[in-house]
């Protein structure tokens, strides 16, 4: 804390002030506080003794709000609320945490008019909201700030109870309604009761009622979500509305990818859940890349996060079973899976990145008129001249990202960000040892597995791929999901969707 400055207090408030006032503590009704409102700072003196100075970030307030003390108590109160990054203890890293201030005005002494102190509170929290709004971190030069463009329809959010380990609702009443209450963000929740609860709901809904959709659970309401809005006559309009992700299911690829993106240290958990809420707050809507995935049958599904094939997909899958132990249930999973290493067989290719030339050939003709797959050709056909087609044909996974995390804590692909345009295209070929695969996945958990010096991990920047599997049976995951086993192969469409992301 800064040493009060007492020429300040003398002379009143600094250069810039937007509003000067002294109100007493919350709690004791006491000690003299004097606030002034800076473009994006709070500055917090405490006039009596012992003196002390606080500024208080407003890039860090959700909101503030005005109101009357209970029953008999007809002071006024101004309730501001600041998460700012802090250490919870010496060792842990900095993570957001609530900071709740409360600052008094005493009943007017004017009898003919009792309001005015609730007034000015009321006017301290409407400026304080004004500021909050308009205090961007230097950095936001691109995408268009959420706070400006919600209101006054609302969020509608979805929750699954079912996700993760059955927590979604509890951490729905602790965290997230608080915070949208703070905000001053209206929302209607959607409990989800079943699968594809959330797809027939935004595929029915009226989507001009609402500011963006929220998801609160695993990447897999998600990516219901994505492909509800996809699957509607307007899917063009309807994809434009913002998404929201928070984090409820045990993966959480998505969130812990746009936590990522605000640039601050890794968090797990509920840091990772009250990170999410902040940025859902205060962000900003980006555009978001979707990858179109064809499938053998000629089904198609839109995907925002990852596809896999081998040792990551089984994992995936087979982790289900210890569902129960949350985030655990992976690393569990991989042990299990390293223990009993697979090879599988298949063709893999893909179009690099840096062929920007799109291929004359190329152009997925079907009756389909939603994003035209101008990169690929049926997969009947053989993949186009400037492809890249590997001679390898076993492998020990192959891992297509969207994002950056694979997981909470696995940063599978660190310089991906939300509409790269890019696929970043992971292979690991057969000859591994399970030791040095070990190896990779706990390197993955800072980002740092390209930096093992293992010849059998290949990474390529790439638009488009396929894959055709070998062998006879097999697991392939998109977003997390499973989907039909058999050749499949993708694109990117750049930015199409929109996400409210840091
Ligand atoms: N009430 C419900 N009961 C059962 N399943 C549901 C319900 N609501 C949604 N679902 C389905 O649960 C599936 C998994 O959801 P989701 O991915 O969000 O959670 P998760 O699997 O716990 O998270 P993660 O993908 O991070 O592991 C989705 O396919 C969704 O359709």
């Amino acid at each position: 804390m800064d040493e009060p400055d007492a020429a300040h207090q003398r002379n009143g408030p600094a250069a810039g002030a937007r509003m000067h006032g002294l109100f007493t503590d919350a709690d004791t009704g006491r000690l003299t506080v004097a606030l002034t409102l800076l473009d994006s700072c709070l500055t917090v003196q405490r006039i009596s003794s012992p003196p002390s100075s606080e500024h208080l970030d407003l890039r860090d307030c959700l909101g503030s709000r005005a109101h009357r003390g209970e029953r008999e108590d007809q002071d006024a109160y101004l309730c501001v609320y600041f998460y700012p990054n802090r250490r919870r203890w010496m060792a842990s890293g900095p993570a957001r945490q609530r900071d709740e201030r409360r600052f008094r005005l005493p009943l007017s002494t004017d009898e003919n008019d009792e309001d005015a102190n609730l007034r000015e509170a009321e006017r301290w929290a409407r400026a304080i909201r004004h500021n909050t709004g308009t205090a961007r971190r230097p950095e936001h030069t691109q995408g268009v700030l959420f706070s400006e463009v919600r209101r006054p329809r609302g969020l509608m959010v979805f929750v699954n109870p079912q996700s993760g380990r059955g927590q979604a609702m509890a951490l729905y009443n602790s965290h997230i309604q608080r915070m949208l209450t703070e905000a001053d963000i209206p929302h209607k929740l959607f409990i989800t009761e079943r699968q594809k609860h959330a797809q027939d709901l935004v595929k029915s809904a009226d989507l001009t009622q609402w500011d963006a959709l929220v998801i609160l659970s695993g990447d897999g309401l998600l990516f219901e979500v994505v492909n509800g809005l996809m699957e509607r006559p307007d899917w063009e309009k309807a994809i434009q509305t913002p998404l929201g992700i928070l984090p409820g299911g045990s993966g959480n690829a998505l969130a812990a990818s746009v936590h990522h993106y605000t640039g601050e240290p890794p968090v797990w958990g509920e840091d990772l859940l009250t990170s999410c809420g902040f940025v859902l707050c205060k962000g900003l809507i980006s555009k978001l890349d979707l990858i179109s995935i064809r499938l053998s049958s000629g089904a198609r599904v839109f995907s925002f996060l990852s596809l896999a094939w081998g040792f990551v997909a089984d994992v995936d899958i087979e982790s289900e079973q210890f569902r129960q132990i949350g985030p655990m249930r992976f690393l569990l999973s991989t042990l299990l899976r390293i223990a009993s290493l697979r090879i599988y067989q298949g063709k893999l290719a893909f179009l690099p990145a840096e062929n920007e030339c799109e291929s004359d050939t190329a152009c997925f003709s079907t009756t389909d008129s939603r994003l035209p797959d101008h990169l690929l050709v049926p997969l009947e056909q053989p993949v186009p001249q400037d492809w890249t087609l590997l001679e390898e044909r076993e492998f020990v996974l192959v891992l297509a990202m969207f994002q950056s995390h694979l997981g909470e804590d696995l940063l599978a692909a660190p310089d991906a960000r939300v509409d790269d345009g890019i696929i970043h295209l992971f292979y690991v070929t057969a000859g591994i040892s399970r030791i040095t695969l070990l190896r990779l996945f706990r390197a993955m958990q800072y980002g740092t597995h390209m930096d093992c010096g293992c010849a059998n991990l290949v990474y390529r920047r790439v638009r488009a791929l396929r894959l055709e599997p070998l062998s006879e049976a097999g697991v392939i995951t998109v977003d997390g999901e499973q989907v039909e086993y058999g050749p499949i192969q993708a694109q990117v469409h750049k930015g199409v969707a929109r996400l409210i992301s840091a």
